[in-house]
């Protein structure tokens, strides 16, 4: 891999450039710009991020990622070997998905599958269920959420054990939880997701935050607190929330990379991945961000494949560590692999299809992109 690196940073002038354009293929063509980008490099797409430079020497331990995301994704992603049985790429569940958000919890679980996983499940409302089984007779859907609306108060407390009962029985199966997307904010299934949290902390089960379980989690600290197998993945919006919550200030760019070391201290060591232009990493230690070029579009649910990407990548870097094959913390490794995946196939897919790029689009990059950075 260090080899490669090298030959990509003399890659980096235009005459060198306009050679490989006439020696490569388009695919491999597209590679070496992303490493490019990755190593901090201009290319003709643009875009060198500057915030990320300032960041990376801020860092007292970290690793200069935009230099390493590269390597940290081809590290982690597990061979595929015909030893292996079904289960062993991984097990995720995403919890979300209720009346009016059902493409969310789509997007993330079978990003999930797209990326390698084996098996994905979504526990979502009764209303969502169907919906989401017809997007994809691949995902695993457990029709077990309820929402104030479709239930009586004196059944509140038998049904909320019974949600709590269900999901238990998975629990032990799965590499990673995703909770939010598309679970929307109402108050009995959020409190019985915060069971279902508490339920996953228990058995050690790594959890990534997003969309609504941030509100969850920002109204109720403690869920994740302390729990460094946590992810939050935070847009523009969660993160405000998440400041003025923890820290009692306002977002504050001109010291970013403080602020977010400190807000994930605050929250004892949980990692968040702050989501934007750049995407800036940090579980309280150490910082770092991921500044590829991704795309222009801003469609919704690019943060729901993230999302997805993020728990298989952080499931594969616990492996990884599990057998000593990596030091850094595998939840900052994992954030790091995902943003940079989602970027190359977001870049990917805009370059074919401009400004009709969808969600639907970007995922069906994804396994393109993996091939491109990770041949099999
Ligand atoms: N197709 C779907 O089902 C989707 C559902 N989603 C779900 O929708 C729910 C709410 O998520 P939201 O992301 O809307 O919640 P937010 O609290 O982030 O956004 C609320 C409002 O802020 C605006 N906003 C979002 N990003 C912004 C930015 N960068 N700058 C300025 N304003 C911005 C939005 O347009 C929205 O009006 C979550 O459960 C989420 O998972 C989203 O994931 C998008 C796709
Ligand atoms: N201004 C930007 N420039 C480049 N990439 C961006 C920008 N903003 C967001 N992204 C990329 O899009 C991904 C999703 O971020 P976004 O802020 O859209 O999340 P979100 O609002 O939670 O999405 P969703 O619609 O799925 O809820 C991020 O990982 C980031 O890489
Ligand atoms: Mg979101």
């Amino acid at each position: 891999m260090c080899i490669k690196l090298v030959i990509f940073i003399l890659s980096d002038s235009s005459e060198f450039r306009d050679n490989l354009k006439l020696a490569y293929s388009a695919a491999v063509s597209r590679r070496q710009q992303f490493l490019i980008r990755c190593l901090g490099g201009s290319t003709e797409k643009k875009n060198f991020n500057f915030q990320s430079i300032r960041m990376q020497s801020v860092m007292s331990s970290g690793p200069s990622l935009e230099a390493e995301s590269v390597s940290i994704l081809t590290s982690i992603i597990p061979g595929l070997e015909s030893t292996k049985h079904k289960g062993q790429a991984g097990k995720i569940a995403v919890v979300g998905g209720c009346r009016e958000y059902t493409g969310a919890p789509y997007f993330s679980a079978i990003s999930a599958l797209k990326i390698g996983a084996d098996l994905s499940h979504v526990f979502c409302t009764k209303d969502a269920a169907p919906v989401i089984k017809s997007y994809s007779p691949e995902l695993i859907v457990h029709p077990i959420l309820e929402e104030s609306y479709s239930i009586r108060d004196d059944e509140k407390s038998s049904i909320s054990a019974k949600v709590i009962a269900e999901v238990e029985k998975w629990m032990e199966r799965f590499d990673c939880l995703v909770v939010g997307p598309g679970l929307g904010r109402d108050p009995f299934l959020l409190d019985c997701v915060s069971h279902i949290m508490k339920h996953a902390r228990e058995r050690n089960v790594p959890m990534v935050i997003d969309g609504d379980g941030l509100y969850l989690v920002t109204n109720c600290l403690d869920l994740v607190s302390g729990y460094p197998l946590a992810v939050l993945t935070p847009n523009v919006n969660e993160y405000k929330r998440l400041v003025q919550k923890v820290l009692s200030s306002e977002v504050n760019d001109e010291n970013g990379t403080d602020q977010l070391l400190s807000l994930a201290k605050g929250i004892g060591g949980v990692t968040i991945l702050r989501k934007g232009k750049s995407d800036f990493v940090s579980d309280g230690k150490t910082a770092c961000a991921v500044s590829i070029y991704g795309s222009p579009r801003r469609c919704g649910g690019q943060g729901d494949i993230l999302s997805g990407s993020v728990a298989v990548f952080l499931s594969w870097a616990r492996q990884c560590a599990a057998k000593g094959e990596v030091s850094m913390n595998p939840t900052i490794l994992g954030c790091v692999a995902g943003s940079a995946l989602l970027r190359y196939a977001a870049s990917m897919a805009f370059d074919k299809k401009k400004r009709s790029t969808l969600t639907g689009d970007i995922i069906e990059c994804l396994g393109r992109s993996l091939q491109e950075i990770c041949p099999v």
